[in-house]
């Protein structure tokens, strides 16, 4: 049966970050985002969050691309053809290049409309399998190592089960000493949102000494080759996050052996149909896979939940509890990780509401199509 699409809203907020995110590029303080709402006429509503920051610096997309790419192109497609399934809508967007965050934004709101209407929760609709998840925290920068240590103990008695920390030349090795020193077993993987290059294979190769879980993105955003060739040289399993925006670029980064592990991002890839069969693809390959972070809010993070259901999540993901990121997120209840674990939502959709008082509060302005 057609998903009938009587309205999409585009709710613009604007939320500031409860600590600043730093990593190799650069410092986040603040969110501007869309909450994407789409009504099918019949009292169902699904609910979707662009992820794009307002400056390009994670991959090309910003907060002022996703909204002219939805309000220009995705929108009308979607209003001009019939949807059956959510699957129909990667393919329908297949006319516009690229733009996967604001591709997503559109395509989780109807996942979760679909889900709804079909009285499954979002992750049950995904074919996800687990009902709790396991949540790591990722950490950016810090100004000190004391600072980072303090950072660390916190997580720790959040329960969370893995820690990231952001690396960059010269804030490496001598952190990582320190860091082992105190947590010898501490399960700890590093993102150098590829602040490295080939030329820094002996120093990457320094870092095997550490036991790290994984290193995600040592090398530059688009490259694929390269990373096979640091992967020949270093036991440290590589994982790539910005190099993979398709189900081809896994592809190829499988086949050359550029890395072991994909960092999924249902916003990096064009949304959770995409998301999926990299994951299905990566189960078939034998390559584990985890779901990433974009410092999302409530809408954003439920659906990194849902997706991280599915059975090949195999590693715990950046998905921390709401209080992580935000002094009030927008869903109620908030995304909560007890003892590093999150139940995943039995209820419909992304099996949270959203917080009417929040979305006002954070609402700099909407538009109705
Ligand atoms: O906790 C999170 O949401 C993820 C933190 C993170 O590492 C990150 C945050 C913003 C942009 C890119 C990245 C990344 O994974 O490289
Ligand atoms: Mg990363």
């Amino acid at each position: 049966m057609t998903i009938p699409i009587q309205q999409i809203t585009l709710h613009h907020l604007s939320m500031e970050l409860k600590q600043p995110f730093t990593t190799s590029f650069g410092t986040v303080e603040n969110k501007d985002f869309y909450i994407t709402e789409i009504d099918d006429g019949q009292g169902n509503r699904g609910f979707g969050e662009s992820v794009a920051f307002t400056a390009p610096w994670y991959t090309e997309e910003t907060f002022t691309t996703t909204g002219h790419m939805m309000r220009d192109f995705l929108i009308p497609i979607l209003l001009n053809n019939s949807i059956k399934h959510p699957d129909d809508v990667s393919k329908l967007f297949t006319t516009i290049k690229r733009n996967n965050m604001a591709k997503s934004a559109l395509e989780g709101a109807v996942w979760d409309l679909y889900a709804k209407r079909e009285g499954q929760s979002l992750a049950e609709a995904l074919g996800g399998t687990k009902s709790k998840i396991e949540a790591g925290i990722a950490i950016g920068m810090q100004s000190s190592i004391a600072e980072l240590l303090h950072k660390i103990a916190l997580s720790q008695e959040n329960g969370y089960k893995r820690v990231k920390l952001k690396i960059k030349p010269g804030k490496d090795i001598d952190v990582l000493k320190e860091v082992r020193h105190h947590y010898p077993d501490l399960p700890i993987m590093v993102d150098a949102n590829s602040a490295y290059t080939l030329e820094d294979t002996a120093r990457l190769k320094e870092l095997d000494a550490f036991q790290l879980l994984m290193m995600e993105q040592p090398l530059a955003h688009d490259d694929i080759v390269d990373h096979a060739k640091l992967q020949a040289e270093i036991d440290t399993p590589i994982c790539l996050d910005e190099s993979i925006h398709s189900l081809e670029n896994a592809k190829i980064a499988i086949e050359l052996g550029s890395c072991r592990v994909i960092n999924i991002k249902p916003g990096r890839v064009g949304g959770l149909t995409v998301a999926k069969q990299i994951h299905d693809y990566c189960v078939e390959k034998g390559i584990a896979v985890w779901c990433g972070g974009m410092l999302e809010a409530g809408v954003g993070r439920a659906q990194n939940i849902a997706l991280s259901s599915l059975e090949g999540f195999r590693f715990p993901g950046d998905n921390a509890g709401s209080d992580n990121y935000w002094k009030k997120d927008i869903i109620l209840p908030e995304v909560v990780a007890h003892n590093g674990l999150i139940t995943v939502p039995t209820d419909l959709g992304i099996g949270h509401a959203i917080d009417i008082e929040a979305l006002a509060q954070f609402k700099v302005d909407e538009e109705i199509f």
